[in-house]
């Protein structure tokens, strides 16, 4: 039996620009699956650091490579994430440490792959329980089911063919101060914490995900690009939506 096609949206930028806020809310709205790529490589981020692993030692990267390849990452939900069916890491992968050691397990060939395959899965719906209680949309009297994905490689390695591609950006400072208003709001804020040492974490790893060998952050030629420094986030979920919906005709 041939399974329903699934309008693929890949959203793609630098961090903080908005992906995983406006991402979900489409998904909510649309009745869409949802996932966020970039827990993927703090899963496997966090597995190394609590086994002793430093993803910083270029001696590492075979090992981490066979790791991220025998490791099973799950969403029971669109904000949950589950390593090896039974831990949930959901709050765990957000901790600045894990931030700040991802930039050797996103260089990693091997993990890439493991985690591309993953996501390609994910997206052709080989795991059913993502789209679990998501009905899609009517569109022009047809059922449509999607897949919201947002990342880094997404519109460029992961999905090629997707159905839309965006891809957020935002100016630094306004990204660094959404970041640190947000860590306020979740009680978050470490202490020594500025807004402007937030910007310069934020920049250094944009310059690292842009610069690496292996899929490096850019916009697809074929990705619509959003500026969302002057946008509200109902304004940018519209736009998008606006895309989508324009799009279907042709699905
Ligand atoms: N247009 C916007 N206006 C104000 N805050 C925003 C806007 N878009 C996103 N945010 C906030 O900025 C922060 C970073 O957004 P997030 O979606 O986590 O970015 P990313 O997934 O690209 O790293 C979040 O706190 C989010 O609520
Ligand atoms: N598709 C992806 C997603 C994330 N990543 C890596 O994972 C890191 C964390 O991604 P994230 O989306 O969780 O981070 P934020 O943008 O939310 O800060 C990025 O800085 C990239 O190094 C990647 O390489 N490829």
């Amino acid at each position: 039996m041939s399974r329903a096609r699934i309008f693929r949206v890949a959203i793609d930028g630098p961090a903080a620009s908005g992906k995983s806020t406006t991402a979900k809310l489409l998904a909510e709205k649309l009745g869409f699956g949802y996932i966020d790529s970039g827990s993927m490589y703090r899963a496997i981020t966090f597995k190394c650091l609590r086994m002793g692993i430093s993803p910083a030692d270029p001696k590492n990267a075979t090992e981490i490579g066979k790791l991220a390849a025998a490791t099973t990452i799950t969403f029971p939900t669109m904000t949950s994430v589950v390593l090896d069916k039974k831990e949930d890491i959901s709050s765990e992968i957000r901790s600045s440490t894990i931030t700040s050691n991802i930039g050797g397990v996103a260089s990693n060939k091997k993990v890439r792959e493991a985690l591309a395959e993953m996501q390609r899965g994910l997206a052709r719906g080989d795991y059913p329980e993502t789209f679990e209680g998501r009905k899609g949309v009517t569109h022009n009297g047809k059922s449509i089911m999607g897949m919201v994905m947002d990342g880094r490689d997404i519109g460029t390695v992961i999905l090629p063919d997707a159905e839309l591609k965006v891809f957020l950006i935002a100016d630094s400072q306004i990204r660094a101060q959404r970041r640190y208003d947000e860590m306020v709001k979740r009680n978050k804020l470490e202490s020594g914490e500025t807004v402007e040492k937030i910007k310069a974490e934020l920049e250094q790893r944009d310059h690292e995900d842009r610069t690496r060998e292996v899929s490096p952050l850019k916009k697809a030629s074929d990705a619509v690009e959003l500026d969302t420094s002057h946008l509200t986030i109902q304004q940018q979920v519209d736009a998008i939506e606006k895309l989508i919906l324009d799009r279907m005709d042709q699905f």
